[in-house]
Order: C-alpha cells, then sequence, then structure tokens
C-alpha cells in the first residue's frame, strides 16, 4: 500500500488554491510593469500608490467603491457571510435554529482565532498592531515635517504617532520602513478562510475524493474521515446560500487582490502580507491535522 501523504501536505484543491495566491501578486505586479497606460502614469513612491488626478485605472483610485464599502470594511463581509453560512448549512447543524452543535463551536473557534490574528496584525497587539510596529522597527516614522514648515506643529518628537492610522490622522506621512501591506494581508487571510471552510461543500457535492490526512495520537497517519461525524455527502455537499455568498465574498477579494498588486505597494511588502495572512493560515487549517490536542479543541471544516 503506498504511503500516505504527511498531514502538512495539502490536497490537490488546497494546492490549486494556494497557488493563486502568488499568482495573482505575480500577475498583478507583472501588469503594472508592462501596462503602458500604469507605466506612464506618475506613482508615488513614499504612499506607494498612483495620484488621484493622473491614476490610470478606476481602481489604482483608494476612493474607489470597491476599496471603500468592500476592503476597507473587509473583515466585517467575511464575519458576516461566515456566521449566515455556520448557522445555515445543515453540515453544521439544524436549519432555522442557533443550537451550538459541537460542529459550530468548533467553526466558531476556528473563525475566532483567523480573526485574532487580523486584529493583531492589522487592529491592536497589545498597543500599535504588529503592521506599524513593524514598520517603526524597521526605521520607518511619522513624517510630519511639512506641518511643521507651515507651523502648525511644533517639532517635538514625531515617534509619538506610533500608528499608521494616528499620523494619517495629523496629515504626517508615514514615512521610511517597510509597510506589510495590510490589503494584501486581509485580502488573502479572509479568502482563504473562506475557501478552506467552503471545501467541504464542493468536495462532497462533486463527490471529488480529496483526502486530508492526520496524526493521530499513536503515531499512525490516517484519513480525516475517521474522525468525521457521520454526515452523508448530500447534506455536506449542499449549496446554500451562505455558501454561495462565501464564494462571492473570496472571488471579489481575489479580484481586490489583482487590482492592489497591479496598483499599489512594491514586491516585498505583497510578499510580506501574502506570508503573514498565510502563518495565521497555516496554524488553523494545518497544523491540527498533526497535533491531535489542538485538532480536538478546534476541529477541521466538514469533521
Ligand atoms: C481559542 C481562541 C479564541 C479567540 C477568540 C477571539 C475572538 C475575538 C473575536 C472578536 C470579534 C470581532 C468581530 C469583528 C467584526 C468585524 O469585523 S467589525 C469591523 C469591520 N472592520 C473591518 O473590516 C476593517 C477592515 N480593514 C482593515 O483591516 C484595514 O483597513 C486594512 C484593510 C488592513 C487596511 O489598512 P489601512 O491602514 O486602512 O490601509
Ligand atoms: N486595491 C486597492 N484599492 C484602493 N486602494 C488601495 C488598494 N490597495 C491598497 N490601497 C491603498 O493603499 C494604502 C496602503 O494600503 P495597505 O497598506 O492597507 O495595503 C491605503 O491607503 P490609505 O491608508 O491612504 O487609505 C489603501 O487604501
Amino acid at each position: 500500500m503506498a504511503a500516505r501523504r504527511s498531514p502538512f501536505m495539502p490536497t490537490y484543491l488546497e494546492a490549486i488554491l494556494l497557488s493563486i495566491y502568488p499568482t495573482t501578486l505575480v500577475v498583478g505586479s507583472l501588469f503594472a510593469v508592462l501596462d503602458p497606460v500604469a507605466r506612464a502614469a506618475p506613482y508615488n513612491t513614499t504612499t506607494q500608490s498612483h495620484y488621484a488626478n493622473t491614476a490610470p485605472s478606476y481602481f489604482a483610485k483608494k476612493s474607489n467603491v470597491f476599496n471603500i464599502f468592500f476592503v476597507k470594511q473587509g473583515w466585517a463581509w467575511v464575519t458576516f457571510s461566515y456566521l449566515f453560512f455556520l448557522f445555515t448549512h445543515p453540515s453544521a447543524g439544524p436549519v432555522g435554529s442557533l443550537a451550538a452543535t459541537p460542529k459550530r463551536i468548533r467553526g466558531l473557534l476556528r473563525y475566532g482565532i483567523v480573526t485574532l490574528w487580523w486584529i493583531f496584525v492589522t487592529q491592536w497587539f497589545f498597543g500599535p498592531p504588529i503592521i506599524d510596529r513593524g514598520f517603526l522597527l524597521t526605521g520607518g516614522q511619522c513624517d510630519l515635517l511639512e506641518l511643521a514648515d507651515e507651523g502648525k506643529l511644533e517639532m517635538d518628537n514625531t515617534r509619538q504617532f506610533v500608528t499608521g492610522v494616528a499620523c494619517k490622522a495629523i496629515g504626517g506621512k508615514w514615512k521610511g520602513g517597510h509597510d506589510i501591506s495590510g490589503h494584501v494581508f486581509l485580502l488573502v487571510l479572509g479568502s482563504m478562510f473562506i475557501f478552506e471552510e467552503v471545501l467541504h461543500v464542493v468536495t462532497n457535492s462533486t463527490r471529488s475524493k480529496e483526502e486530508r490526512t492526520i496524526l493521530m495520537s499513536d503515531g499512525a497517519v490516517k484519513s480525516a474521515e475517521v474522525e468525521a461525524e457521520r454526515v452523508t455527502p448530500e447534506v455536506s455537499g449542499q449549496w446554500t446560500l451562505g455558501a454561495k455568498i462565501m464564494l462571492g465574498v473570496a472571488a471579489l477579494s481575489l479580484y481586490m487582490l489583482l487590482m492592489t498588486a497591479a496598483y499599489f505597494h512594491t514586491w516585498f511588502e505583497k510578499l510580506t502580507g501574502l506570508l503573514v495572512a498565510m502563518s495565521g493560515i497555516f496554524v488553523v487549517y494545518f497544523l491540527p491535522r498533526a497535533v491531535p490536542a489542538l485538532r480536538q479543541l478546534i476541529g477541521m471544516p466538514g469533521v
């Protein structure tokens, strides 16, 4: 009998999904280099964006409606679509009831950990979020020179504005250090979370054989199916409205990721955004396959 795949190895479908992200970033970045319109448009290297009045496309403007209402509220979209899915999909519990079934609780825990990672990286990490701490640690600071020149500000310690939000709020420029792309981070984390949670609907509805392997406490490597609570493929594979909305949110996220890659940021800022997002996905969706205690706590989607 052939040896089973390592629990850390993605399944075939997961491998395709994981490869979509670097591919999207490379395609978007190449577009920026090759498209004559994008090349000709002036680019501000401090803000890593085009100027609004000479932007090469609607999507190159920060004020574009998808940025304002979708990405800037990105975690709210992920949250509402997932909660709706979790409480209306028959594989997780009785439809039409808010009963706290074990599968719903484990789903909420997975969401909670991914959300905590989003909070730590973009909102708050015992003070400024990780993105802002990384920026300051790599030598960045809030540049208030223009305001000081205009006499609107006393030039005291500019490092007191230790978050990007506080700096921009008073009219300063967040300048100098390494700025992990918050957009790339959020769009990758949110859409990969959705794909991982909805994958069992795809595989069950198409009856595809996608074996996720797990490490048992006795060291044996088995199929995740051995721990699955009995739900038929007909139930697990139902394309409910919640599942479709989730895929819609993930699809729009991928499109906005392409736009971010094409019109904003350096290659390195996009790469670090991708890696920081993927580290959260690894902890919630791959680590439990090799750590039985963690698997018992947060489970695996569809199991
Ligand atoms: C076993 C451990 C369990 C741990 C449980 C912890 C649970 C914590 C749950 C807390 C619930 C939070 C619910 C959150 C609901 C929302 O999503 S409301 C907020 C909506 N806001 C957003 O979506 C903002 C998204 N925007 C950003 O993150 C940033 O703007 C950006 C896109 C990263 C860009 O940054 P800029 O600086 O603006 O460029
Ligand atoms: N796809 C996109 N569409 C519009 N604006 C984007 C964008 N990707 C990044 N930006 C903008 O680029 C800046 C840096 O993004 P981030 O670091 O989150 O990736 C942010 O500007 P503002 O902070 O001025 O809104 C953000 O709005």
